[in-house]
């Protein structure tokens, strides 16, 4: 039906430039864009997001918290929301962390990845704190529907460095595996923070796409890019949220800023 996923990111990162522009709709943007805090708010702010983005990011990733505190009224918007990047064309990574026993893994599986699903998204953030044997059902749906996914290894957040430290190398093993003698990059790919002082871990041996979230609010820069991936920089997904959606009218320009960036420190 569709290309694999690595070989659609690796296309649009390749046309657009590395980037993945986050959808965060919290309630303190809504307010500095007067907006109400509401079904309707919720869906001005991703309609302006998508019209800024929709054709210059190669990957837009809506946050699903954001959606799901308005209860069935947030779904329905996120629903929407996702029907009109598809119609953008990029790629739509939503952002729900999800991680549990394999049955119920099944369901979130279906729920993201299963191309009936209106819910249905390019590639979808997964917690491997089950186990990452517990992810292998959803890995093997994000295959089977020419989707991806992208599994919690090293997140930006300065608390998940005592944990996730012991157990990353499990993880990253674990992904390598899963996206081995698959080319341009696999369909496992996994969050590594642009926030983080450096990498405990070779990702020489990953083979697929490398998320970093951290650039602008949470201190990241794109020149952190290049120090912290090195080998592996052609692999990079940097994200950035609130650093482009302070302000409506700038979404745009701040975006192609940060592509532009982005792709300068990723290439020298
Ligand atoms: O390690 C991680 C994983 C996910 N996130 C999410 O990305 C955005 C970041 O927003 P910014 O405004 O660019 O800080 C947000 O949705 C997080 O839940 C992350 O920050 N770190």
């Amino acid at each position: 039906m569709y290309e694999p996923f690595g070989t659609r990111l690796r296309a649009r990162l390749d046309k657009y430039g590395p980037l993945c522009v986050g959808i965060d709709p919290s309630p303190e943007l809504l307010e500095a864009w007067g907006l109400d805090d509401s079904p309707a708010g919720l869906e001005r702010f991703c309609r302006t997001v998508v019209d800024a983005v929709g054709d210059v990011a190669a990957v837009v990733k809506p946050q699903s918290a954001f959606f799901e505190r308005w209860g069935s009224r947030g779904i329905a918007v996120l629903e929407e929301i996702i029907a009109d990047l598809r119609d953008a064309g990029t790629l739509v990574l939503l952002d729900a962390k999800r991680g549990d026993i394999d049955s119920t893994m099944a369901a979130y599986a279906e729920a993201y990845l299963d191309h009936g699903s209106p819910l249905a998204v390019d590639a979808v953030t997964l917690s491997p704190y089950l186990g990452f044997g517990s992810l292998e059902g959803a890995i093997t749906s994000a295959i089977a529907n020419d989707a991806g996914v992208f599994v919690l290894a090293r997140t930006s957040n300065p608390e998940a460095a005592t944990l996730q430290s012991k157990v990353a190398g499990q993880i990253f093993d674990g992904v390598a595996a899963a996206n081995a003698g698959r080319a341009p990059l696999g369909p496992v790919g996994v969050v590594v923070g642009a926030t983080l002082p450096s990498l405990d871990h070779s990702l020489d041996h990953l083979n697929g796409p490398i998320l970093a979230p951290g650039l602008g609010a949470q201190g990241a820069s794109p020149a952190d890019l290049a120090r912290l991936f090195g080998r592996v920089r052609h692999a990079v997904v940097p994200s950035v949220s609130r650093a482009v959606l302070a302000d409506p009218e700038k979404i745009r320009d701040l975006t192609l800023r940060y592509r532009d960036d982005c792709a300068h420190h990723l290439s020298v």
